[in-house]
């Protein structure tokens, strides 16, 4: 088995923006750019950027629910992302959640079983199980999906921001857990977080994603200085200074040739 659980080389994703002048044709940019790195098997690994800077489109391509537009992602092992949108449905209950999640992953009826007092017991959700999850708070959505997940049990774990809406205690629970999936099970995480000391303490490795590009990739103190001066550089600047900053970022995003992005431009490339 590869002692890597990721390997990225020069991943990009474009997505499509519509301009403020209706007449103009709608403008591409790259949400990633040449992002390539190298995750070992068991590295926990905290994704920092400011708002915007590609982290969210980072951790779907990460758990395989978006396709790139370049480069070569191999994954190593199963993975699941945890975030505030888990891809619960909306009009199934917590618990038809479950069997879906279960039955797609080809999952015997004994282990959706085993899966479901899991849940029952991490989620804590009570008979609001059994409701359907359009009828549940964030933070209730949060505890359902994260409790699926931790039950499936997967080699990768991305966890996208999950903790900021479920409240404190089940919060602490959570981390509580994942200290157990690093320490003792050996487990690959990647963790998205603003919440810079909490990165700081769970993480041992440090990816800064801005502006689409991976601006660096090491030991997790060093990443999170820097970043942080950074974070502070920012904001001592005026807000003409800021906006300039923010409009020669975004300007070197767009593509200025847009990109043809044909079926067959797709199987080819
Ligand atoms: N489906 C989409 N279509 C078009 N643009 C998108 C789409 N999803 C994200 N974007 C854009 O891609 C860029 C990167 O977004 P992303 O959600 O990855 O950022 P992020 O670093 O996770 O931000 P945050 O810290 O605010 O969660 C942003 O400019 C965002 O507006």
């Amino acid at each position: 088995m590869s002692r890597y659980a990721v390997e990225m080389e020069n991943i990009s994703k474009i997505y499509t923006l519509k301009t403020k002048d209706k007449a103009k044709k709608k403008t591409q940019f790259y949400a990633l750019k040449d992002v390539s790195f190298k995750v070992e098997q068991g590295d926990v690994v905290g994704i920092l950027g400011t708002n915007g800077s590609g982290k969210s489109t980072l951790s779907l391509i990460l758990a395989g629910i978006s396709d790139h537009d370049g480069g070569k992602v191999t994954v190593h092992g199963e993975q699941a992302l945890i975030s505030i949108n888990t891809g619960l449905n909306l009009q199934l209950t917590g618990e038809e959640n479950i069997n879906v999640k279960g039955a797609l992953m080809g999952l015997s009826k004994k282990r959706i079983q085993e899966i479901k007092e899991s849940v029952i017991d991490f989620a804590e959700l009570g008979d609001f199980l059994y409701q359907p999850v359009k009828k549940y708070s964030s933070g209730m959505k949060s505890r359902l999906g994260f409790s699926i997940s931790l039950a499936l049990n997967p080699d990768i774990f991305i966890v996208d921001e999950a903790l900021s809406v479920g409240d404190k205690g089940f919060a602490q629970k959570c981390m509580k857990r994942m200290m157990q999936l690093r320490d003792e099970e050996n487990k690959t995480i990647f963790f998205i977080s603003h919440s810079l000391n909490q990165v700081r303490n769970f993480c041992k490795t440090g990816m800064w994603i801005e502006g689409g590009k991976l601006v660096e990739f090491g030991d997790i103190d060093e990443v999170c200085d820097h970043y942080s001066a950074y974070v502070d550089q920012y904001n001592a600047m005026s807000e003409k200074e800021k906006k300039k900053l923010r409009d020669e970022k975004f300007a070197k995003r767009i593509i200025k040739d847009p990109v043809k992005k044909t079926l067959w431009d797709r199987i080819l490339g």
